[in-house]
């Protein structure tokens, strides 16, 4: 599936795949977005995914200075030389979306922001993603809370929450061009830790959409266990 059902052609379809971070909670002498999964780099698989739905040319992708040339060899060495843009990440997530925004010349169409340490997604929820938001403006990845949730106060108690309230955040996040150049141009603030709450703080509502569980984000070496 590429583009069915979405209002806006898919030449105005762009992705920004994050992977500026140092992954410094994987301990990892490899940045994690570069450690193999099925014998390709983590990073591979995600760009797979956004390549089976919008093409290489409206792909940018956003990693370190110092991380290029080591992409660059993988790349070689996998036979793997999609034409997406490299642009250079900044100090948090929120500064590497930015510089990756930056890259992109029109303010007509949609944009995905996914981390590139989320291989697992799918084609379908990309184009889901792509559909929902040129129909309401945005389109955030989310799923149900499985666990019990507790709220922990200032004095060290907990008490048990309703967990049908909440949701647990992915990527891809998906919005209108124009209105994402918009909210991206605010001051960084600290709670920004995903595209959403941009936008939410510019005063733009949020449409949720269904992810996977599968869909995680590679955080700690727990995460690759047993793959
Ligand atoms: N300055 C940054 C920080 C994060 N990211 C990206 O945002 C995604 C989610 O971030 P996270 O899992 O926190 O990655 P890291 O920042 O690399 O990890 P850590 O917080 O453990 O250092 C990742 O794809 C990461 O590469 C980014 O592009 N630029
Ligand atoms: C964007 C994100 O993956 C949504 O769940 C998450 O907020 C990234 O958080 P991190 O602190 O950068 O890992």
């Amino acid at each position: 599936m590429t583009n069915s059902g979405t209002n806006a052609p898919n030449h105005h379809h762009f992705a920004i795949i994050v992977a500026g971070g140092s992954g410094s909670r994987m301990k990892s002498d490899v940045p994690k977005q570069f450690l193999l999964l099925n014998g390709k780099p983590i990073l591979q698989h995600t760009l797979e995914q956004f390549l089976a739905v919008i093409p290489a040319s409206r792909i940018i992708l956003v990693l370190p200075a110092r991380d290029q040339m080591i992409w660059s060899a993988l790349c070689d060495q996998h036979n793997f030389h999609p034409s997406i843009q490299i642009v250079t990440g900044g100090a948090t997530r929120f500064q590497s979306v930015r510089n990756g925004l930056a890259a992109i010349e029109v303010d007509e169409g949609l944009v995905a922001v996914h981390d590139g340490v989320r291989p697992f997604i799918t084609p379908d929820i990309i184009s889901t993603s792509f559909e929902t938001a040129a129909q309401t403006g945005s389109a955030v990845t989310c799923v149900p809370v499985k666990d019990s949730v507790r709220v922990v106060e200032p004095d060290g108690s907990s008490k048990a929450v309703d967990r049908s309230l909440y949701r647990l955040i992915q990527t891809p996040q998906t919005f209108q061009l124009g209105l994402f150049r918009q909210a991206f141009k605010v001051e960084e603030q600290p709670f920004f830790t995903d595209c959403a709450s941009v936008m939410e703080y510019s005063g733009f509502p949020i449409t949720l959409i269904e992810g996977s569980y599968e869909n995680i984000k590679i955080t700690t070496p727990d995460d690759l266990r047993g793959r």
